[in-house]
């Protein structure tokens, strides 16, 4: 049987799928979420920078409307970087936008600060239109304040989003208390095994995100994936969602569709040796350095992932 949950090292059980809300228009991604929670998802990824937290916390209101306990339901949102340097501020406009008075899990989004007194709330710019991004900060200063947040009873468990294999060796040296999560691009074509290896080795728990490929799904046509969609009698997009509950995460499949939201949490026992025929794939695909990143905001930064050097 398929894991439903993982335990968390801050004590807390994850869901092993949730819903994603990055994209999402406001009044599709209020049904969404309504939708999901109604159909037994426990768990809603989102956070401040995609500007539909409001559209998140009323499809979240809805299902709560219709009996579902907050306590049954796992909310996760991320401090963007314009308040790595405010993140109880942060945290408070997130809450606020979705009408709670806690998050499960709060995360940093990605280990850098853009001008918080920049030209704008999200995406500062510098008159040549590049990010405006500070340069020297040390995102350690980011895991303090969030340490702090714990203690204010506004947060369950903290982690990171986007942590290089050195970003996060950076925080296990140094924290006091260590990240629960490590939320990061996870798919056949990006498999990111060194930041896996050391998170797993340290208790850090792995959320994939945009475990289809982003926007239109693109690695469902890798053809192991079909292949075994044949063989299971069912989608490419079910496979490689198992295949990340398979490895031991939890997956963040995003879609507005009401019939794709309710297969995507359908998922299947692969067996061992089907789950390393994909392991095995992704390993050659990262030996020959076809390796695909679709998430890689330009904000003109090295944050040592290997694909990147
Ligand atoms: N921490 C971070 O920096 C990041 C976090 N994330 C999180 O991860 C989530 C998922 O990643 P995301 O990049 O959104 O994309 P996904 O990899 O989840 O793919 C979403 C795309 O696949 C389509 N899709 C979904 N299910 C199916 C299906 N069953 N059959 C066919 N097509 C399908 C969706 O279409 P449609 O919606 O039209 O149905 C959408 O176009 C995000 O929404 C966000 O919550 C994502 C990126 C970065
Ligand atoms: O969470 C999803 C991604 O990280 C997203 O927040 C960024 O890609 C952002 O849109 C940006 O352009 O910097």
């Amino acid at each position: 049987m398929a894991a439903t949950s993982f335990k968390l090292n801050s004590g807390y059980d994850i869901p092993s799928v949730g819903l994603g809300t990055w994209q999402g228009e406001a009044t599709a991604v209020k049904a969404a979420v309504a939708h999901a929670l109604k159909s037994g998802y426990k768990l809603v990824d989102g956070a401040y920078c995609y500007g539909n937290e409001e559209a998140v916390g009323a499809g979240i209101k809805e299902a709560l409307d219709s009996g579902i306990k907050r306590e049954d339901i796992f909310v996760v949102t991320k401090i963007w970087a314009t308040y790595n340097t405010r993140v109880a501020e942060g945290l408070d406009k997130s809450l606020k936008s979705l009408g709670l008075d806690y998050v499960d899990l709060l995360l940093i989004h990605w280990p850098l600060l853009l001008n918080p007194e920049g030209n704008d709330d999200k995406f500062p710019k510098k008159p040549d239109g590049s990010r405006d991004v500070i340069h020297g900060w040390d995102h350690l200063e980011a895991w303090k304040q969030m340490e702090a947040v714990v203690k204010s009873g506004k947060v369950r468990s903290i982690g990171v989003c986007n942590y290089s294999k050195s970003y996060l060796q950076k925080i296990i040296d140094n924290a006091t208390i260590l990240p629960a999560v490590n939320q990061i691009e996870r798919h056949p074509w990006l498999p990111q095994s060194d930041i896996t290896e050391l998170a797993k080795s340290k208790g850090i728990h792995i959320m994939a995100y945009s475990p289809l490929g982003s926007t239109g799904s693109p690695v469902a046509e890798a053809e192991p994936v079909v292949k075994l969609a044949e063989k299971y009698k069912v989608t490419p997009q079910t496979i490689l969602i198992s295949w990340q509950v398979a490895s031991g995460h939890t997956v963040l499949p995003k879609s507005v569709t009401p019939s794709r939201i309710t297969a995507n949490r359908e998922i299947v026992n692969l067996s061992a040796e089907d789950t390393k025929s994909l392991d095995d794939y992704s390993a050659d695909i990262v030996a020959k350095k076809e390796w695909k990143r679709f998430v890689y905001p330009p904000f003109g930064i090295n944050f040592g992932f290997p694909d990147k050097q």
